[in-house]
């Protein structure tokens, strides 16, 4: 299969390159990019007006299968990837079973190849069941190919069994992915703990309860010499102990979701569960830190932390719902909205930060570039479409996003992974 990209705009992280070009795909690579090519193709694109970029990678995503099937599986969160331009997810392995073994990651990738139109990179749990007691099997699970072990959805509280875990970690190649909450401080909180949460009657997390974890984090890592990524930071203590933890040189970068950067504690008006997520909406303080913290470069990566529940789990009260978002479908064009369009980042930032920073933290050199050579995991966006974000559009079974119905620019028209057109934009309301 052969595709031609004709006149789109190529933003390239690795090559820098940032102007108007056709982009030629041969199988599964880019074969060339220039000027004008005027080969025949299968396939041709016009791209006129659109950006070339690479294709979404996307560290922090919760899949939920095996066992959740009824949130999202493998076919339906592939499907929900590839419409929001993500090319490659990392699956959290908070699932049932819980992902802990190299059968299970093995199980998983096997599946994946057949069912999910992105591809799919299973991470392994740091404990055995996520029970805090006893280490996964690290090595094993690195062989199998999961870049990273996380204990996602909580801390591993043990610091002494954690610090074991990464040893493991860094000796097996492979990165540590921390989720940063104390849960002996969380005290039944559920939301930002403000004036906000005290209008509503509800029980409040401090920041300290990532802080404090954050802190711990890094420290162990500096022991170690792991690789330390730090999920969804929400703090403005976190940027700057990442930007601390970077000073001293220190292998550990971080990665902020959109929700965390657009949105504040305030945007709760009323006891909606859809507006609940660990870590929860946190001051206008904490969101300006994190942008200035993606704009200077000390927070390297925007992931989305798609966390997919049922109705019913989320039309609750902020009490009761589960904790979690969805964000796969919506990422790109709040990403676009927010910062691109305000001017706190440039389309090559955000290129770097959805795209090639995340692939080099993975450390798959053939991703995350729209270059010559590179596998052609590719996205073609439109940024001046304009629209409102329809939770029916979603492919993901999960519909619980705080976003439904807010105007956004920017629209994934065409995704194409190992060189297949994977999704292609179909206006329905024209028909
Ligand atoms: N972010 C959330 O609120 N929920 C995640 C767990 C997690 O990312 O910690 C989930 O698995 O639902
Ligand atoms: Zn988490
Ligand atoms: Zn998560």
């Amino acid at each position: 299969m052969t595709v031609l990209i004709k006149n789109g705009h190529v933003v390239d992280p690795l090559t820098k390159k940032d102007g108007v070009y056709d982009v030629l795909v041969e199988g599964k690579k880019i074969q060339k990019i220039a000027e004008k090519i005027d080969e025949k193709a299968d396939r041709v694109i016009d791209a006129r007006g659109t950006y070339v970029l690479p294709g979404f990678i996307d560290l922090h995503v919760h899949l939920r299968d095996p066992g959740l099937e009824y949130k999202e599986t493998l076919e339906t969160g592939g499907r929900a990837a590839v419409h929001g331009g993500v090319t490659t997810i990392c699956a959290m392995p908070n699932t049932k079973p819980v992902i802990d073994s190299r059968e299970k990651v093995e199980a998983v990738h096997e599946r994946a190849v057949k069912e999910s139109p992105a591809h799919v990179i299973q991470l392994g749990a740091v404990t055995c069941g996520q029970e805090g007691k006893e280490l996964a099997d690290i090595a094993g699970m690195a062989a199998a190919g999961c870049h990273a072990i996380s204990e996602d959805g909580k801390s591993v509280m043990n610091a002494s069994l954690y610090r074991k875990g990464m040893k493991e970690a860094k000796k097996a190649g492979i990165s540590v992915f921390a989720h940063c909450e104390d849960i002996t401080m969380v005290e039944g909180g559920v939301m930002n703990a403000d004036e906000n949460a005290k209008r509503l009657g509800l029980k409040g997390i401090t920041n300290s309860v990532e802080d404090v974890i954050v802190a711990r984090d890094i420290l162990l890592a500096k022991e170690t010499g792991v690789r330390l990524h730090l999920c969804h930071c929400s703090t403005k203590d976190s940027v700057t102990m990442v930007e601390m933890a970077k000073k001293e040189g220190l292998p550990v970068t971080a990665e902020v979701c959109p929700h965390h950067f657009i949105l504040t504690s305030d945007d709760i008006k009323e006891d909606d569960g859809n507006f609940k997520m660990n870590p929860p909406l946190r001051s206008r303080e904490d969101v300006e830190a994190l942008r200035m913290g993606l704009k200077n470069g000390i927070m390297d990566v925007i992931s989305t932390d798609h966390a997919p529940h049922s109705e019913e789990e989320k039309n609750r009260s902020i009490e009761k719902a589960s904790f979690g978002i969805v964000g796969l479908e919506t990422s790109a064009a709040l990403t676009y909205t927010e910062l691109v369009k305000t001017g706190v980042l440039s389309i090559m930032d955000m290129a770097e930060k959805m795209s090639y920073n995340p692939a080099q933290i993975l450390g798959l050199t053939e991703k995350g570039a729209v270059a010559e050579g590179k596998i052609a995991d590719l996205v073609i966006f439109d940024p001046d479409a304009n629209y409102k974000i329809d939770k029916n559009t979603f492919f993901s079974k999960g519909k619980n996003t705080p976003f439904d119905g807010r105007e956004v620019y920017g629209r994934v028209e065409y995704t194409l992974a190992d060189g297949e057109i994977v999704y292609e934009y179909q206006d329905t309301r024209k028909v």
